[in-house]
């Protein structure tokens, strides 16, 4: 690429939407789809199947000296991962078993080592529990190993120490909690919404992310060198020299919060952090952030294919109630269903999983459930020093909020609250904060219902925007609600963690922010150079806007801060 004024060739940015800002450039490495089943036919007259039956070793000593190598250059979960991946494609029952079929079938080597896993996957599952959530990895290491036996791209995230910026059709929750970010340098999907659990999980990591880029897999071949940002939702393909020295300052950058939020006048507003594990919480404590606003238990457990037991759940919850002693810690129940499907809670056979028996719905089928994981919460509240608040997800009626406040109750845990991210549920905050202590507003959730609009759908992007006016209307509803019974109401969608939003939020009335650590700084700059009159004249503007363009619009011109702030 020439750098040369007037001669080079005219930039190409490809648009996705931008989920998780920030600038970075590497070169592309795709998310390897899994390998095809290979053929059931048998090997011809005359092959050497002696021969065949040792390619099964060879490729699987090849795959777990890949995953040994690149074991060696992360540290932590990532780490023993795929420590424990590389002594699964080792495990000599597998391959002897896929050898065996090899010469007494006369199966090629792959489709011998596809039937072996297949075996052995099914005796752990029938050993049920912990050996039971082993078959998945057995399946993963089946189609590394197929892959190599079939001269195709691994499955999975790619696992080479060289950092990359990772492209896929789309990523599982499981995909993305695992990304370290210190190879992954940004996302780029060809689907996914801005509230989908890629971007959130991206967002909480710190790794740039653009959605929605339709098209990704073939206009980002492995290899090609882009660079994405992720405040415009644009990839550029072999950025210059300049683009690489603004992806190297923008890594650079930083600013700082002092631990208390509050507006320009000193009106409080606590920002707490959306945290999914005991690392998001490190990460949240680091940031200095005052407590934690959204603990999702479910990431604690999305690879589990049965319910984790008492004393497994109470110490991941420990672990993250650790970070925070003598600060409040809002641990939300399983929201299992929809977009984070739990095996063990839910029905992958639904429909409709968004307007399903998903959230606080579960205990319906599985009160038991719920029932084990507020025990599990109440020992760790007491075991640790945090303040625990406890909330259920999805909480649609007046019933189903007294009854978990009474379920609460029972296990001694008397900060008992609501989210309100179905629309019944904020039009009848009054009620439902009558019963429950408080109530957190879940803009992901609640702009979905609100819209229609599936939050994972990147062609309806503009509709999954919290900034429509109906949604902000709902707000400021719950909010009502709140002060008629003096009950908090905070925000744990995300929301919150866009700055000229976050003032609107505290305009219409709401008392805690809660976002990933890393929007903390910018969002309390915003609100330090904003008085709380100013929070009402804009909330009052943006409520009344007809488009949430306008809405925007109205509220970004009202805060010349925002540009101060390259924001
Ligand atoms: C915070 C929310 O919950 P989740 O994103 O986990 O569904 C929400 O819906 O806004
Ligand atoms: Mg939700």
């Amino acid at each position: 690429m020439n750098d040369q004024p007037g001669l080079r060739a005219p930039v190409r940015d490809l648009q996705g939407v931008g989920v998780s800002p920030g600038l970075a450039a590497g070169p592309v490495a795709q998310l390897g789809a899994p390998p095809a089943e290979p053929s059931r036919g048998t090997l011809p007259a005359g092959a050497d199947v002696e021969a065949e039956a040792d390619r099964v070793r060879a490729a699987a000593e090849e795959v777990a000296a890949g995953l040994e190598t690149a074991a060696a250059t992360v540290e932590g979960q990532a780490r023993e991962l795929l420590e424990t991946t590389a002594q699964m494609a080792r495990d000599p029952s597998l391959v002897k078993t896929a050898a065996r079929r090899v010469r007494a079938d006369r199966l090629t080597a792959a489709r011998g080592v596809w039937e072996a896993a297949g075996t052995v996957a099914e005796q752990l599952r029938t050993l049920g529990g912990y050996m039971a959530e082993r078959a998945q990895d057995v399946t993963d290491v089946r189609n590394r190993i197929v892959a190599v036996l079939t001269g195709t791209a691994l499955p999975g995230v790619p696992t080479r120490p060289e950092p990359f910026v990772l492209v896929a059709q789309d990523l599982a929750p499981a995909d993305t909690a695992l990304l370290d970010p210190a190879r992954v340098r940004a996302i780029v999907t060809a689907e996914g919404g801005p509230t989908s659990h890629t971007a959130i999980l991206a967002r909480s990591l710190g790794i740039p992310a653009v959605v929605a880029l339709a098209g990704a897999l073939d206009a980002l071949p492995e290899g090609r060198a882009v660079l994405v940002d992720g405040g415009a939702g644009t990839v550029r393909l072999d950025p210059g020299a300049d683009d690489l020295e603004r992806a190297a300052a923008a890594a650079g950058r930083q600013r700082s919060f002092d631990g208390r939020g509050r507006t320009a006048d000193g009106h409080e507003v606590a920002l707490l952090a959306n945290v999914g594990d005991a690392r998001g919480a490190a990460a949240a404590a680091a940031a200095g952030a005052e407590g934690i606003g959204l603990f999702r238990t479910e990431f604690c457990f999305l690879d589990r294919a049965e319910e984790p037991s008492v004393a497994d759940q109470t110490a991941a919850y420990r672990e993250v109630l650790a970070h925070f002693p003598g600060r409040k810690v809002v641990v939300r129940t399983l929201d299992a269903g929809a977009d984070k499907p739990l095996p063990f809670l839910t029905d992958t056979a639904e429909a409709n999983p968004a307007l399903g028996v998903r959230g606080l719905r579960t205990a319906r089928r599985s009160p038991a459930v719920l029932d084990h994981q507020l025990e599990a919460i109440a020992a760790a509240a007491a075991a640790e020093e945090a303040q625990v608040w406890v909330m259920a997800p999805m909480v649609a009626t007046v019933a189903e909020a007294e009854s978990f406040v009474a379920a609460c109750a029972a296990h001694g845990l008397d900060r008992a609250g609501v989210m309100v991210e179905v629309p019944a549920a904020a039009l009848l905050a009054g009620p439902i904060l009558a019963r429950a202590h408080f109530a957190s507003v879940g803009t992901n959730d609640l702009t979905q219902y609100v819209m229609a609009a599936d939050r994972l759908l990147g062609s309806l992007a503009d509709l999954s925007d919290s900034w429509q006016p109906a949604v902000l209307r709902l707000v400021e509803e719950t909010c009502r609600g709140g002060a008629q019974q003096s009950r908090p109401v905070g925000v744990c969608g995300e929301a919150a963690a866009d700055p000229a939003l976050a003032v609107v939020l505290v305009g219409l009335g709401v008392a805690t922010l809660s976002m990933t650590p890393r929007a903390i700084p910018d969002v309390a700059a915003v609100l330090a150079a904003t008085d709380l009159q100013r929070c009402r004249e804009l909330a009052r503007a943006a409520v009344d806007a007809e488009s949430a363009e306008e809405a925007r619009a109205r509220v970004r011109a009202g805060l010349p801060v925002l540009a101060e702030l390259g924001l």
